[in-house]
């Protein structure tokens, strides 16, 4: 039985679909809410955890930030077998998503490098239907608010999305400019490589995200509604992607 490269995980160590998390820490969280929990040996400190959700067995997978490491999980996963993958995380949010509110990506735009290397055409890359329809339903169980829309992904934090110098403020604003005029909702560091990674590899991928920077000014949400969501987010998560058919 063939080992994914950096993962070192096996086929019969993971689940038949898996929520890809960026930050380790919520691998233990979100680990709490399965039956029988797995938690796989590290390697390069990528974080995995298989367990039970809604008689469905699932994987948890962190890969850190940014989109080439993103991907790397993705593809060994897909590798293994698995077919189905929601990225939830953390965005910048614009207008009308809400600090604290939720999105979730209908389609997403590529500002990263890693896109280039997946895609299949020059099209932006579009979520998959039915886990959209899916994180959108347990949103509304969970008693939760969202917007889906367009998504739009970066790889340079502190010059495209967030300015610590006077030299990022410049550029910061000219690409805010830019997503106001395209229409996009949030930005992040995944999105747009996870869904077109997603398409060549025939595997169905969506994002949901907690809204925790506000992309007009710039204001972080507070640790007690961040940590909330956070919450939530998993408990949206893992009800979407083990949504069986017959009972939505
Ligand atoms: O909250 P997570 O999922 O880590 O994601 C967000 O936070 C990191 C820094 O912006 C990026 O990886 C971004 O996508
Ligand atoms: O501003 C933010 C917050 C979270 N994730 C991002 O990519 N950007």
């Amino acid at each position: 039985m063939k080992t994914a490269w950096y993962l070192g995980h096996k086929a019969n160590d993971v689940g038949s679909c898996a929520i890809l998390v960026g930050d380790p820490d919520r691998i233990e969280r979100i680990g709490s809410l399965l039956e029988d929990p797995v938690y796989l040996p590290v390697k390069r400190g990528l974080k995995t955890v298989t367990g039970t959700y809604n008689r469905t067995r699932i994987s948890v997978a962190a890969f850190g930030m940014g989109a080439p490491i993103a991907t790397i999980v993705m593809h060994e996963l897909a590798d293994l077998g698995l077919q189905r993958f929601v990225r939830i995380g953390t965005a910048m949010h614009f207008p009308p998503a809400r600090p604290g509110g939720f999105v979730i990506s209908q389609s997403a735009l590529s500002f990263e490098g890693t896109s280039q290397s997946y895609a299949l055409s020059d099209a932006p890359p579009v979520a998959d239907a039915s886990l959209v329809a899916n994180l959108q339903t347990a949103v509304s169980r969970n008693d939760a608010e969202s917007t889906t829309g367009v998504f739009a992904t970066f790889d340079a934090f502190y010059r495209d999305m967030f300015a610590l110098d006077p030299a990022g403020g410049a550029k910061v604003t000219q690409t805010r400019q830019m997503l106001h005029d395209r229409g996009v909702l949030a930005t992040d560091m995944e999105t747009s490589a996870l869904l077109t990674a997603g398409e060549a590899l025939g595997v169905a991928c969506a994002t949901l995200c907690l809204g925790t920077v506000d992309g007009i000014s710039q204001e972080k949400l507070a640790a007690e509604p961040l940590a909330l969501g956070e919450k939530l987010m998993f408990s949206i998560a893992l009800d979407a992607i083990t949504m069986k058919e017959d009972l939505k």
